[in-house]
């Protein structure tokens, strides 16, 4: 018999919180408080449960939540974003979170989501659905006595200045702040209620305790809050006595440039701190060259991020902008889902609609996922064999109209 797929009642939370630990290897414990936070923020409706036909256990859970997804022109798409996949290790390879998918993408033809979204925990899980990675991240190690920075700096040279203040002043100004910055960056995504609290400390998971930090908040010279950089710090001295600190950077969002310079100064400013390690940026941040030494920042990590899933390709291309015109016609392979069909994009007018015109390029929904923020490239697709092309330039059109003149850039895991 195998296993019954459908959205769990409230009595049965306990249960998936149960079945999310262990499939995310964090605990099995479950806290009241656990409890009463899914309650509060989970929409039951959302939240899918795979039940063991024989001990009637939660043994895979699936959920998804609205969100708003910025898209190139800076539009805030509404979207379905999937979170807390996991599926236990005695039941895996069973076809589960197939199931699950089948009736999230039913689910979302009902609601008439455009797009989905979601965080791969892994590389090969999602293409199969239809996601295709859309956007990449940078994490820099900054080597700080090697950046060349003037290491008595004090304050901001443009005539702002540097405050730090407490979580609850952060969860104050916070908000505001990022829904200014996100505004402008395609690929970020809303903050909501609930990740505001987990950020600072008023409320918590038992698998995610909260951890004091330290807020620099930076404010023009008109004394408008244009930036914050939230980060942490370990210690280590060594034997000699000679302090040897890494700042970790758990949040840094900037509405200027100046802002972000000054900083990413004055983390690199900061007494004891030997290396300032910048947490998941864009892949283009401006960061390394905001130091006079950019080779002082190394990159530890560069990695697929946000995964987007086209579900309605109408309204999807509709709602972005694109950077050059041009009018493509798209013939789009959709096994798993409803995308399937030849659609005409016309760049300029920023039209998309169903066409029975010849088709200037084939490809895969996850193929248009990648393209879809502006980050991948159409040429590079093509050269990978999962864009073909039909008419000659295509694919060069392709490339110019879907990119962006910066990279998309998720900062929020979800
Ligand atoms: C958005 C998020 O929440 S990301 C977090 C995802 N969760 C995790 O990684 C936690 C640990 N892993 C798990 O819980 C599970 O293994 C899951 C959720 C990844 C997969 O669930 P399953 O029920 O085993 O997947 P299912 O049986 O439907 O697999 C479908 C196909 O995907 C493949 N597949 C599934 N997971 C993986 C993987 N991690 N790597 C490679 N292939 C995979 C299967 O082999 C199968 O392929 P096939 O159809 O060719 O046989």
């Amino acid at each position: 018999m195998s296993a019954d797929v459908r959205p769990i009642a409230e009595s049965e939370l306990h249960d998936w919180v149960r079945a999310v630990h262990t499939g995310f290897l964090t605990a099995t414990r479950v806290t009241d408080s656990d409890l009463a936070q899914r309650a509060k923020y989970n929409d039951l409706a959302r939240v899918q449960g795979a039940f063991d036909p024989g001990t009637g256990r939660c043994v895979g859970a699936f959920r998804s939540f609205a969100q708003e997804l910025t898209v190139p022109g800076g539009a805030a798409v509404p979207v379905s974003a999937v979170s807390n996949v996991g599926v236990l290790p005695t039941h895996r390879r069973q076809g589960l979170l197939t199931r699950m998918m089948a009736a999230e993408f039913a689910a979302a033809a009902e609601r008439g989501d455009a797009l989905a979204t979601l965080i791969a925990a892994e590389y090969p899980i999602y293409g199969r659905y239809g996601f295709g990675p859309a956007t990449a991240l940078t994490e820099w190690e900054i080597d700080v006595p090697r950046t060349g920075l003037d290491r008595r700096w004090s304050a901001p040279a443009d005539g702002g200045r540097i405050d730090l203040v407490d979580a609850a002043e952060f969860r104050r100004f916070g908000p505001g702040l990022h829904d200014k910055v996100r505004a402008a960056v395609p690929g970020a995504v809303n903050r909501d209620e609930r990740w505001w609290n987990l950020a600072t400390g008023v409320e918590e998971m038992s698998h995610r305790p909260y951890k004091e930090k330290f807020h620099a908040v930076y404010r023009t010279a008109e004394g408008e809050v244009a930036g914050v950089a939230v980060y942490t710090a370990d210690d280590h001295w060594t034997d000699a006595k000679v302090p040897q600190n890494t700042v970790q950077v758990q949040d840094l969002l900037a509405l200027t440039p100046q802002a972000e310079r000054a900083l990413w100064h004055f983390l690199c400013s900061i007494d004891w701190v030997l290396k300032v390690r910048t947490g998941y940026r864009a892949p283009d941040d401006l960061l390394p060259h905001l130091l006079p030494d950019p080779r002082s920042a190394r990159v530890v990590t560069s990695a697929d991020f946000l995964w987007v899933r086209v579900l309605d390709v109408v309204r999807a291309l509709g709602a972005r902008t694109y950077e050059v015109p041009g009018v493509l016609v798209l013939e789009v392979t959709d096994e798993a889902g409803p995308a399937a069909g030849r659609y005409r994009l016309d760049a300029g007018a920023g039209v998309c609609e169903r066409t029975q015109e010849a088709a200037d390029l084939r490809l895969d929904v996850s193929a248009l996922g990648s393209l879809y923020l502006g980050e991948a490239s159409a040429v590079r697709l093509a050269a990978l064999g999962q864009v073909a092309e039909e008419r000659p330039g295509a694919v060069a059109l392709a490339d110019a109209v879907f990119r962006t003149a910066r990279r998309p850039w998720c900062p929020d895991v979800f």
